[in-house]
């Protein structure tokens, strides 16, 4: 696999915070999906890049749902990557790998008591179906053997060294708690040991 284009675009949120961002294709990743490498900061002066590999949510990243925290964490990662240099890798697994559609029906059965993993298991899906080997492509078509990596979940880390990332220290990304995500973020740290801080849920 290598880079197939960079291309220059300024980056504006709706709270006014801007930047420029490189953004990076690919060709040859193993599963063949359409991820995205965004070059923000001074990545040569950075050393070793500060890393997020996202996962797609569009009813977050886009629309702003407040179910989940990942509009507000792409935010808070874009910043926090262009002050140090690194990379965003916006990484097409949208439902932690389970799909658009599924997510959406997972909600559906979370709206009648179940919490996100048993939801994901009654519709015949594992708790998380992410596969992290394309974000390992990625980082060495990019020339990032070794990485920081910006995540509250063990199993980035675990999965990206066991592909042969060197991951030299992990940062915690914010946690973006409201009354209408508080019991999923719980479901996170209960059942995939994610290192967020949450009051016990009500
Ligand atoms: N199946 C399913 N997926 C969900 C649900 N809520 C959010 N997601 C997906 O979960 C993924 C969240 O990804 P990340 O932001 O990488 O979150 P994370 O695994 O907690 O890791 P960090 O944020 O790095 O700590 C996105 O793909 C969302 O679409 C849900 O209730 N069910
Ligand atoms: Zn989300």
């Amino acid at each position: 696999m290598q880079v197939r284009t960079r291309v220059i675009v300024p980056l504006e949120f709706p709270d006014g915070y801007h930047t420029t961002a490189e953004v990076i294709t690919f060709t040859g990743l193993a599963d063949g999906k359409e991820h995205l490498a965004l070059a923000l900061g001074d990545v040569a002066e950075a050393g070793v890049p500060l890393v997020r590999m996202h996962s797609e949510c569009m009813t977050g990243d886009v629309f702003g749902s407040q179910r989940c925290d990942c509009g507000p964490q792409l935010r808070e990662a874009v910043e926090q990557i262009a002050e140090t240099g690194g990379y965003l890798l916006y990484l097409r697994q949208e439902g932690r790998g389970i799909g658009l559609y599924a997510k959406l029906d997972a909600y559906a059965l979370q709206d009648l008591g179940m919490d996100t993993y048993e939801a994901n298991r009654a519709l015949g899906h594992g708790d998380d179906e992410r596969d992290y080997t394309a974000a390992a492509q990625m980082l060495q078509a990019l020339g990032a053997p070794t990485v920081d990596l910006l995540t509250n979940n063990p199993d980035k880390s675990r999965q990206l060294r066991d592909l042969g990332v060197e991951v030299r220290a992990v940062r915690r990304t914010g946690v973006h708690a409201s009354p209408v995500n508080v019991r999923y973020l719980q479901a996170k740290v209960t059942h995939t040991q994610h290192t967020i801080d949450l009051a016990p849920a009500s």
